[in-house]
C-alpha cells in the first residue's frame, strides 16, 4: 500500500515528524522520496531537499532516480548544514542518508521538533550486509519506516541486499549496475560463500 500523508495536518497546524524510506539499491527509495516531495509541492508546502555533496552519480545538484525521475536539491557537506535552511520550510527531504555523518538523527529530530515533516531515504545495509552509517539510528527515532525491495537479478524474488560485483572492500564506492546487483537473501548468501 502506498504511504499516505493524510494525517500530517492537525487542526490546521503542521506537526513535525520523521519518515524513513530504506532498502537495497534499485528498490525505489529515491522514486518514493520524490513522489512524497512532489505531492508536498502540489500541496503548496515549502519543500527543501538535501543530499550529500559526495553523491555526484547522476547530477551535481538534483536528486535523480535510476529511472531518471528528478527533483532539485542542495548538496551539503555535513548533516548540520541542513539546519541552515530557510525559516518557512515545512517539509525537508534528504537522499542518500547513509553517507551523512552521525549528527543526522539529531538534526532530523531538531527539524521535526520545529514542526517540519522530514523524509529521509537511504540504504539500510552496505554491500557486506551491515547497517549503513546513521540509518539504523534514524530508523529507531522515526515515526514511519518504509522498507522497499528491488527485484533479485538472479531469481526474481524480492531483493533486500546490494551485492557488490567488483573487487573493492571500501564501504563507500559510488556506482550503479556496473558495480552492484540487488539480490534476495538466498542469492546474496549463495555467492558470498
Ligand atoms: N533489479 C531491479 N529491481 C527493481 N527496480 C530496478 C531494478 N533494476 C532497475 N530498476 C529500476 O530502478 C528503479 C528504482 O530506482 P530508484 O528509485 O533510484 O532506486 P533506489 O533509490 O532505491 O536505488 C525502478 O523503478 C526500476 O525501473
Ligand atoms: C551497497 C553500497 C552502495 N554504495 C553506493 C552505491 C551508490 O552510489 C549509492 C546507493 O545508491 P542508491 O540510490 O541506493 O542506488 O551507494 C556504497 O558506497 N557502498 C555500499 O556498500
Ligand atoms: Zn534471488
Amino acid at each position: 500500500m502506498l504511504f499516505s500523508e493524510q494525517n500530517f495536518r492537525r487542526r490546521g497546524e503542521f506537526s513535525g515528524s520523521i519518515e524513513v524510506v530504506c532498502g537495497s539499491m534499485f528498490s525505489g527509495k529515491t522514486e518514493e522520496l520524490i513522489r512524497r516531495l512532489k505531492r508536498a509541492q502540489i500541496a503548496k508546502l515549502n519543500v527543501e531537499i538535501f543530499k550529500p555533496r559526495t553523491d555526484t552519480r547522476y547530477h551535481e545538484t538534483a536528486v535523480v532516480s535510476h529511472d531518471l525521475n528528478s527533483i532539485n536539491s542542495t548538496p551539503v557537506d555535513s548533516a548540520s548544514a541542513i539546519l541552515l535552511l530557510g525559516t518557512n520550510t515545512q517539509v525537508v527531504g534528504i537522499d542518500e542518508a547513509q553517507f551523512f555523518d552521525d549528527e543526522l538523527p539529531d538534526v532530523c529530530n531538531k527539524l521535526a521538533l520545529k514542526g517540519i515533516r522530514v523524509i529521509v531515504a537511504g540504504l539500510d545495509m552496505d554491500f557486506t550486509g551491515k547497517p549503513f552509517g546513521p540509518m539504523p539510528a534514524l530508523m529507531a527515532i522515526a515515526e514511519h519506516v518504509t522498507k522497499v525491495n528491488a527485484v533479485c537479478v538472479c531469481c526474481g524474488n524480492p531483493a533486500l541486499f546490494s551485492y557488490r560485483t567488483v573487487a573493492n572492500e571500501s564501504t563507500v564506492l559510488l556506482g550503479e549496475k556496473e558495480s552492484y546487483e540487488p539480490r534476495c537473501r538466498a542469492c546474496y548468501n549463495s555467492e558470498k560463500g
